[in-house]
C-alpha cells in the first residue's frame, strides 16, 4: 500500500539552482531531514525537479522500467563533463550493448596492469618531487594519471604534450560545475580533447597507430553496435574520454586518501603491518566519507507514485548519492571516518553509492568502479610504504562549495623521499 501524504513536500520559490550549487553535497539531505520525508519537489533550471535520498530511493531510482537517462543531464554538463552521445545518455539494449564494451576493459589483469603503470609513474614523479621544496599533490597527480591512463589505453602521448593534455582532461571535471569563464574553459577543453581523441580513433581505424587489441582505444575504435555499425568518430571520441577523464579525476580520491592518512595516523601505522583487508576497508571508507559526486539525474519514464509523491512522466529526478552514503539509518556515526566499519560489511548496491548504485551492466553504475578501487589501493600502498613526506602548515579544510570538493590547499607535500 503506498503511504499517502496530505501536503507534498515542496520548496517555495521560483528556482533553487543557485542554492543547490552553493551547497551541492548537503542540500538534498538537509531538506529531506527538515521535511521528514525522503523526497521533495523544487525547481531546478526552471523545471519541476524531484530530489530523493536514502537506500529505498536508490532502489527505485535504479529501476530502468521507471527512469530513463536520455535528456536527463543538463546541457551545460554535456558540453563540459560528459559530452554528447556517450553511454550515460543511452537507455535499454543500446545502453547494455555499449556498457558491455566498457566492462570488458575491466578484467582483473587489466586493472592490475594500470595499477602497476600508475605506481611506476608515481615513483618517477616522486623522484622529481624529492628535488623540490614542496609540491601541490592534486596538480602533480593530473600529469601522473594522464601519462598512466594514456599508456594503458593505447593513446600515444608525446612528452611535450603531457602538460597540455593533463590540463584539458582536468578542466573537464574540475571546472564543469563552475559558472562563467572557468566553465567556458571546461567546454573549450572538451572541444580540444574530443578533436584529439577523434584523430586517435581515425588513426587506429586507418592502421596508422598499432595499438594493442586489448586497449581501450582499440576496443572503442573497433566497437560495433547491435546493428553491426561502428561509432562515428565524435561519439567514439566521447567514449574514449569516458575512460581517460575519470581516471585523471582519481586525483581527487588520491588527495583524499593522503588527507585521511594525515588526519588518522593510527591507520597509517596499522596499514604498514596489516594485510589487504584493512587497505580495502580504508579505500571504501574514503569513497563513502569524502564528498565527490553529489547527485545523479534521471527522467521519469512512466508516471507512478512513491511515498505519496507523484512522479509524473518526463519529470527530472535527482538521487542524492552523497546523502545515501551518509544516511544515519544505515551508517552508524556517518560523519566519522571509521574504516573498520568495512571490515565486516555486507556488500549492498543501494547503501554505498559514491559511483552510482544497482547493477554495473543493467544500470548506469560507474563502469570504472573496480578500476577506481584497484588504483586507490595501489596509491594507498605507495603513500604508506613507498614514499615518506611531510605536510607543511596549510589549510586542510575541505571546500564543499566547489565541485568536486577538495582540501583548500589541494594538499601540499614537502620533504618527499622515495623509500
Ligand atoms: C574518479 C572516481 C570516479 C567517480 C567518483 C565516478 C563516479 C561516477 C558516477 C557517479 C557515475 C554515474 C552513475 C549513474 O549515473 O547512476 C559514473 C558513471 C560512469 N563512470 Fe565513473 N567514476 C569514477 C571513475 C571512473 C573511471 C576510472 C572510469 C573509467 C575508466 C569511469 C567511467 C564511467 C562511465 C563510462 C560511466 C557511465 C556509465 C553508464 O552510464 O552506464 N568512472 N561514474
Amino acid at each position: 500500500m503506498p503511504v499517502s501524504i496530505h501536503h507534498i513536500p515542496r520548496l517555495l520559490g521560483l528556482d533553487h539552482t543557485l542554492a543547490l550549487m552553493r551547497d551541492p553535497y548537503e542540500f538534498i539531505s538537509r531538506h529531506c531531514r527538515s521535511f521528514g520525508w525522503d523526497v521533495f519537489e523544487m525547481r531546478l533550471l526552471l523545471r519541476r525537479t524531484l530530489c530523493m535520498t536514502g537506500a529505498d530511493a536508490a532502489k527505485v531510482f535504479y529501476d530502468p522500467t521507471r527512469f530513463k537517462r536520455a535528456g536527463a543531464a543538463p546541457l551545460r554538463l554535456q558540453e563540459s563533463l560528459l559530452g554528447v552521445g556517450g553511454v550515460q545518455s543511452l537507455d535499454g539494449v543500446e545502453h547494455t550493448h555499449r556498457k558491455q564494451m566498457f566492462l570488458s576493459l575491466m578484467s582483473s589483469e587489466r586493472l592490475q596492469e594500470l595499477a602497476s603503470i600508475m605506481t611506476r609513474t608515481l615513483r618517477t614523479g616522486a623522484e622529481r618531487w624529492s628535488t623540490l621544496d614542496r609540491i601541490v599533490l592534486y596538480d602533480e597527480l593530473h600529469a601522473v594519471l594522464t601519462r598512466s591512463v594514456c599508456e594503458w589505453a593505447g593513446v600515444p602521448l608525446p612528452e611535450e604534450d603531457v602538460t597540455k593534455r593533463a590540463q584539458q582532461l582536468c578542466a573537464m571535471f574540475d571546472r564543469a560545475g563552475a559558472v562563467g569563464p572557468p566553465h567556458w574553459w571546461s567546454r573549450h577543453a572538451r572541444n580540444r580533447a574530443e578533436r584529439w581523441m577523434a584523430e586517435i580513433i581515425e588513426s587506429i581505424r586507418a592502421g596508422r597507430i598499432d595499438s594493442s587489441q586489448h586497449s581501450a582505444a582499440h576496443q572503442i575504435a573497433s566497437y560495433r553496435d547491435g546493428q553491426g555499425q561502428p561509432l562515428d568518430a565524435k561519439t567514439a571520441a566521447v567514449e574514449l574520454l569516458n575512460v581517460l577523464r575519470p581516471t585523471v579525476a582519481l586525483s581527487v580520491y588520491i588527495v583524499f586518501l593522503v588527507h585521511a592518512l594525515h588526519m588518522h595516523p593510527e591507520y597509517k601505522r596499522r596499514l604498514e603491518t596489516q594485510d589487504g583487508h584493512l587497505a580495502q576497508a580504508f579505500v571504501q571508507e574514503v569513497r563513502r566519507f569524502y564528498p565527490f559526486f553529489p547527485a545523479v539525474p534521471a527522467i521519469v519514464r512512466e508516471s507512478f507514485e512513491w511515498k505519496g509523491m507523484p512522479f509524473t512522466e518526463g519529470t527530472r529526478v535527482l538521487l542524492d548519492l552523497h546523502g545515501v552514503n551518509h544516511d544515519p539509518r544505515v551508517w552508524k556515526e556517518p560523519k566519522l571516518f571509521m574504516p573498520d566499519r568495512f571490515l565486516s560489511w555486507q556488500e549492498n548496491a543501494y547503501t554505498l553509492v559514491p559511483q552510482g548504485g544497482g547493477d554495473h551492466l543493467r544500470n548506469h553504475r560507474c563502469a570504472g568502479e573496480w578500476l577506481t578501487i584497484a588504483l586507490m589501493k595501489a596509491a594507498l600502498e605507495f603513500f604508506v610504504t613507498g614514499v615518506s613526506y611531510q605536510l607543511p602548515e596549510q589549510d586542510l579544510g575541505i571546500d564543499r562549495t566547489r565541485l568536486p570538493a577538495l582540501p583548500r590547499s589541494r594538499l601540499i607535500l614537502s620533504d618527499v623521499r622515495l623509500l
